[in-house]
């Protein structure tokens, strides 16, 4: 048995067809590349075999039965059964297949993907899960050998579940060359199983099914628990003792919400880590996979101009603003239990301010780009009262149409004081950001659907232009807006000589505006989230000990709103939410980004 020590990886999680390498002896010279189309490479007996995996490299390791290795890149995985052994090493495979790996014929040694979406028959699932497989499998980026399962409660046949997803599928805009024929492709993959969540013997028959389609390769699992969160744990259990991966990795994505508090939540992570390696829990923000947010750090990292300014010298505040310009339609059940901070705020805004408010990285590793978010949000306040302003939508008739008010839904209690709006204060206690304000504002039904970080700074010192913007100076600083979404944009605020002979200024944009600048249409965020998963990134997924230090930010102010039972502020149903917003921004010498128009 021979070590296998991954320099980049830690458990040589692969995926894709980038380059890597493999030094022998640790000698500097010889490292070998590997590529996806390099040969074998075999490594004499009992050296010491020190493979490198760039992210999205397939790498590939074959321990020989005479202590040789033989590694070239393509699909495979470390062997991560669902309590994993924390040394990755190889067993020694039948001489037959190493034979096979020499002598490149290595197809039953390539692995395979089995994707379970437990709740399959569910809204999440269709509207996102199955789409965003359809999209990878599109642009060809799952595995040679894939499956992919719906498991749910509901009686259906594999055929009643193809039809189920066929109607969501889409093919990019971009994108349209054999689409209907990939379709079918993909649907013929797709596979149901009807169980309990809580059934170890349901799951033992899909596990049987699993193996069948695995036909005696490497199999890795993955489980997307696309279910209420009180069945998390029963689901999680099932899968850890009857249907996890006994050769290959086992991985289990868990939606939000993780827990409605730092009790809750802690009490779910413990749960998990009964069954999982924390490395096989892959907590999901699917705001985390939005192209602009994933942009954050290469605007902040790689571009000299911003970096030098990300600091209270020179930002004024930062906003971090969510909109929705529909109320809870359908989801009032679940919404109620939640509302709008849990909802929106201790995770999307929080995840985004953590990544924009970050110290730089030792490097792109998913464990250090961690650290630093954890570090961040722990040298955040926790939330107070007097920081937080909250509303919920009233019914509004506008133009002949009555629009709903929150309680008006039949799952939400009459006298419901959940919020459907919150605007709040927050502060990183560090040398970076000491007294510079991040508010955040987060609400559904209201005039506009938006997602934006709003980035405001600092009047120029001794202004020669003063005098031109009368007396409004805040209007005359630079202001950076990346706009999430809809309409992905990056645009830069600036004061501007209007054309001229006079000497007028004007505010104008640097603009670059993603549906202008590049053709390609954005992939939706639970492509990029169900891709990292498969190959074993975790950078975008929440680590438990950064899920805990943002619950300890808004669990204090939770309790004390529900405690106090604070009455929210009533706005109507399509309008800018609660004037208490204003009020809260205003006593921290802010005004809201988005009460005019840019664009
Ligand atoms: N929908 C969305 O837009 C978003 C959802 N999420 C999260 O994703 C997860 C799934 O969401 P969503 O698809 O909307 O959820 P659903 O309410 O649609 O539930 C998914 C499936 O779970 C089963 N189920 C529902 N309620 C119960 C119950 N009480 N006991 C046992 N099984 C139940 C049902 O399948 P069956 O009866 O066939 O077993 C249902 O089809 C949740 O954790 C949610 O919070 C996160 C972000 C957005
Ligand atoms: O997680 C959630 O996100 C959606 C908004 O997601 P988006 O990608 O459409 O912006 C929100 O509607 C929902 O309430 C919340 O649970």
């Amino acid at each position: 048995m021979a070590t296998l020590y991954s320099t980049h990886c830690g458990s040589c999680s692969v995926g894709g067809s980038y380059s890597s390498s493999l030094s022998i002896n640790g000698g500097q010279n010889q490292w070998l590349a590997l590529s996806s189309s390099s040969p074998w490479r075999v490594v004499p007996s009992k050296a010491k075999v020190v493979l490198q995996s760039r992210r999205n490299s397939h790498l590939n390791a074959v321990l020989m039965q005479d202590g040789a290795v033989a590694a070239r890149v393509t699909p495979i995985e470390n062997e991560t059964p669902m309590k994993k052994p924390k040394a990755a090493s190889l067993s020694v495979p039948s001489s037959q297949e190493c034979k096979d790996a020499v002598g490149f014929n290595i197809n039953e040694n390539e692995p395979t993907v089995s994707i379970t979406v437990v709740g399959a028959s569910g809204d999440l699932a269709k509207k996102k899960i199955f789409p965003a497989l359809f999209a990878l499998y599109y642009e060809d980026c799952l595995p040679k050998h894939f499956t992919i399962y719906g498991y749910a409660r509901s009686k259906m046949t594999d055929m009643e579940l193809r039809n189920m997803v066929s109607r969501t599928l889409t093919c990019r805009i971009d994108k349209r060359e054999n689409c209907d024929e990939k379709m079918e492709q993909f649907l013929r993959r797709c596979l149901y199983h009807s169980g309990q969540y809580d059934s170890e013997e349901n799951f033992a028959q899909l596990d049987k099914k699993l193996k069948e389609h695995e036909a005696g390769r490497v199999s890795n699992r993955l489980f997307y628990l696309s279910i209420p969160p009180n069945i998390f744990i029963d689901a999680v259990r099932c899968a850890s003792s009857s249907a996890s991966s006994a050769h290959g990795w086992t991985r289990v994505i868990v939606e939000k919400p993780f827990g409605q508090d730092s009790e809750s939540s802690a009490a779910l992570t413990k749960a998990l880590k009964q069954y999982l390696e924390e490395d096989q829990i892959f907590r999901i923000d699917h705001y985390l996979g939005k192209e602009l947010v994933e942009n954050l750090s290469v605007l902040r990292f790689s571009n000299l101009i911003f970096e030098p300014l990300s600091s209270r010298q020179y930002i004024r505040n930062v906003q971090l603003i969510f909109s929705e310009d529909f109320g809870t339609e359908g989801r009032g059940g679940y919404f109620d239990n939640y509302g709008i901070i849990r909802d929106i705020m201790q995770n999307h805004l929080l995840q985004i301010l953590a990544l924009f408010a970050m110290e730089t990285p030792v490097s792109l590793d998913a464990e250090d780009i961690r650290n630093e978010k954890v570090k961040v949000l722990r040298s955040m306040r926790p939330l107070q009262l007097e920081d937080v302003a909250i509303g919920q939508y009233k019914s509004h008739t506008k133009g002949g149409v009555t629009y709903p008010g929150y309680t008006d839904d039949k799952t939400v209690p009459k006298d419901s004081l959940t919020p459907t709006f919150a605007a709040a204060a927050l502060f990183i206690d560090n040398a970076r950001w000491d007294g510079v304000p991040f508010l955040m504002k987060a609400g559904k039904a209201l005039h506009t659907n938006r997602a934006e970080i709003r980035v405001q700074f600092r009047h120029v010192p001794g202004n020669l232009y003063n005098r031109n913007f009368g007396t409004d100076l805040d209007r005359a600083t630079n202001e950076l807006v990346i706009r999430v979404q809809p309409d992905e944009a990056i645009y830069l605020k600036i004061n501007n000589k209007v054309p001229g002979l006079g000497m007028r200024l004007d505010r104008s944009n640097l603009n670059l505006l993603y549906a202008a600048r590049y053709s390609k249409e954005i992939p939706d965020a639970y492509e990029r989230l169900l891709l990292d998963a498969i190959e074993g990134e975790r950078r975008l997924f929440i680590r438990s000990d950064e899920l805990g230090a943002a619950w300890s930010l808004f669990t204090p102010v939770l309790k004390e709103l529900e405690e106090k039972k604070i009455v929210p502020e009533y706005y109507p149903y399509g309008s800018r939410g609660p004037v208490g917003a204003h009020y809260l921004a205003a006593r921290h010498n802010v005004r809201w980004g988005d009460l005019t128009v840019d664009q």
